[in-house]
């Protein structure tokens, strides 16, 4: 259940991701008063960011939240918290309550029950989830062979967050120690918008759909699953 959106050019792309978030965002305020936004970080997503930011959603109704974070305080650079900050909860966006990862405990580890309680109470099922994807096809935190990857890509998991250990690369630079939404955690939402720019992401992304081990590029098991619609946004 993969539908492809791609276009000629970045604008373009921005202004269809923007609409459609902003038109499920709409409908599930018209269905139960609000609404759960599931944000991820990286950079791609900021123009998508910034545009809605200017847009005037009812945003007070609108619960942003990340779908993953550094184990970094907001402060330090990394901060997924930081970022949605600078880029989202800006204009009139400034308004919408927003839920980070990152607690006062030393670790991702020691700070995943008060996550998981924190996110259990969001507005569900989530009604925008954006999701990205590194050129190690990873999404989310969700990184090839992480520790805690297994688990955290069980689809029947009762945990929505979880602590990942990421092997070091150059994609996850220093920041190997990550909270992220599960699989399972992902799968609350309504439908699945996966953002990827470039002609090297395309091609990683087309590997995905070609291959099966969801521990090598663990984006294919969101490409893979059958209970959400997934829909892949693309620009050169
Ligand atoms: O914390 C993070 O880094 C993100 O949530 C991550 O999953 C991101 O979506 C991909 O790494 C793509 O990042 P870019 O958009 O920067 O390529």
């Amino acid at each position: 259940m993969v539908e492809e959106k791609f276009f000629s050019d970045r604008e373009r792309l921005v202004q269809a991701l923007a609409h459609d978030c902003a038109r499920d965002l709409q409908k599930g305020i018209k269905e139960r008063g609000q609404a759960s936004f599931l944000v991820s970080g990286g950079s791609t997503p900021e123009p998508v960011y910034r545009e809605l930011s200017k847009r005037p959603l009812p945003w007070s109704q609108i619960n942003v939240a990340l779908v993953d974070e550094r184990w970094v305080e907001k402060t330090e650079s990394g901060s997924n918290q930081a970022f949605i900050e600078k880029c989202l909860l800006q204009n009139c966006a400034a308004e919408a309550p927003f839920l980070g990862m990152k607690t006062a405990h030393a670790s991702a580890v020691e700070g995943q029950a008060d996550c998981e309680r924190a996110y259990g109470e969001l507005p569900n099922p989530f009604d925008v989830c954006v999701l990205g994807m590194g050129s190690d096809g990873h999404t989310a935190s969700l990184f090839p062979h992480a520790a805690g990857l297994e688990a955290a890509l069980d689809p029947n998991s009762a945990q929505l967050c979880s602590a990942i250990t990421a092997r070091q690369s150059e994609v996850t630079g220093v920041h190997t120690e990550r909270m992220t939404l599960t699989l399972a955690g992902i799968l609350q939402a309504r439908d699945i918008k996966l953002l990827i720019t470039g002609d090297e992401k395309l091609k990683v992304y087309r590997e995905a759909l070609l291959g099966s081990d969801e521990l090598e590029m663990p984006v294919r098991s969101i490409l893979k699953q059958g209970l959400k619609p997934v829909t892949v946004y693309w620009a050169p």
